[in-house]
């Protein structure tokens, strides 16, 4: 008997997936792989003109695309938003939740409105799509949920209100995976690192200025692309990741392995096998040798 793969050409096909901040960088890249890949995508954001122009991409693509804008920061339209989609498109299979987004600041500079406003952008507003895609249509027919997270476990200097966030959603991500499990609903999150999007373009020249002194700390060298994220995305969301729920998939070129590591990391490239362990472990290990 031939053997048959999961991976298919119409991977999603007769699939409703629902891709928040869909109008741009991370979030346009994914709802192009899933359209790409049979899904009927909704796109979710703002700023209609940018909607509206994804979707458009899409169906010269072939693909098929709709758009709504809506802030998922705002409840009430949020639970408008899905009930709408819903009695346009039918049941939602999938919800990337990427929309988010951050102003770097050192921690003593934020005040309680901007702290309030990131933390509403990327934990509140993810809590609210999951919950009302999860009550008014997954409950019944089972879904997927991938939340978008970063990379921050170890602290970032001038993204304190955002690691908030989104250590806050790394945690929502597991508890959601937990309580709605019994419904086939599997509830995973992806943590990128170091990426160039386009949303990237919005600070202004500061992440372009740093990105030679960022790739030095990314033991793959290099930072990652759009692709790359949505490619994780895509896994998760597909039959591939069947029995993966509660998890959160790193996408970072093996940059989060820890910053303390980095000065014995630099010795194994420069220093020989023996000579190295005696020139960087304490003094007082030395002499017990
Ligand atoms: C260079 C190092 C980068 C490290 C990145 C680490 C990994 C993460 C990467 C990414 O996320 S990539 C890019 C994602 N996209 C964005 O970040 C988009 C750009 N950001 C925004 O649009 C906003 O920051 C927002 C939070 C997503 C939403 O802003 P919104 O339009 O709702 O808020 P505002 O009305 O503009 O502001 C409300 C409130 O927030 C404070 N505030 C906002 N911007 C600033 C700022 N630049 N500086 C200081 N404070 C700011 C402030 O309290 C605002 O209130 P008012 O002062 O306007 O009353
Ligand atoms: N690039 C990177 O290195 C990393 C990015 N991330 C995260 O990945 C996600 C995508 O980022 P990226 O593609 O890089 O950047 P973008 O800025 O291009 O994408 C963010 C999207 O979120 C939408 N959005 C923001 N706030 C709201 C809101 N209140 N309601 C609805 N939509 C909203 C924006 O749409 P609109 O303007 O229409 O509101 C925009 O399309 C973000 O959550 C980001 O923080 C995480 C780690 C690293």
């Amino acid at each position: 008997m031939a053997y048959a793969s999961i991976f298919k050409a119409d991977l999603f096909s007769g699939q409703t997936i629902i891709v928040t901040g869909g109008g741009s960088g991370i979030g346009r890249c994914t709802a192009h792989e899933l359209a790409a890949l049979g899904a009927t995508v909704l796109l979710v954001g703002r700023k209609p003109e940018k909607l509206q122009k994804v979707a458009a991409e899409i169906s010269e693509d072939g693909g098929r695309a709709h758009w709504q804008a809506c802030d998922i920061r705002d409840e009430d339209a949020v639970k408008q938003l899905v009930a709408g989609l819903i009695a346009e498109h039918g049941p939602i299979h999938g919800l990337v939740n990427n929309a988010g987004g951050q102003y770097p600041s050192p921690l003593a500079s934020i005040n309680q409105k901007g702290f309030e406003t990131v933390l509403r952008t990327n934990l509140v507003g993810g809590f609210l799509m999951a919950r009302e895609v999860f009550n008014q249509s997954m409950s019944k027919h089972g879904g997927n949920i991938v939340n978008m997270l970063a990379d921050m476990w170890g602290g970032m200097p001038g993204m304190g209100h955002s690691g908030a966030a989104r250590s806050g959603m790394d945690n929502f991500t597991k508890t959601a995976a937990f309580e709605w499990g019994y419904a086939g609903v599997r509830v995973n999150a992806v943590a990128p690192g170091w990426i160039a999007s386009s949303g990237m373009d919005t600070y202004e020249g500061a992440f372009k200025a740093v990105i030679p002194t960022l790739r030095e700390h990314v033991p793959l060298k290099r930072i990652g692309t759009e692709s790359e994220v949505s490619a994780a995305i895509v896994f998760l969301l597909s039959p591939a990741a069947a029995f993966i729920s509660g998890s959160t998939l790193k996408i970072d070129g093996a940059a989060s392995l820890g910053s303390r590591a980095w000065p014995l990391h630099k010795a194994s490239h420069s220093a020989s096998f023996n000579g190295f362990h005696r020139a960087y472990l304490p003094d007082v290990l030395k002499d017990k040798e």
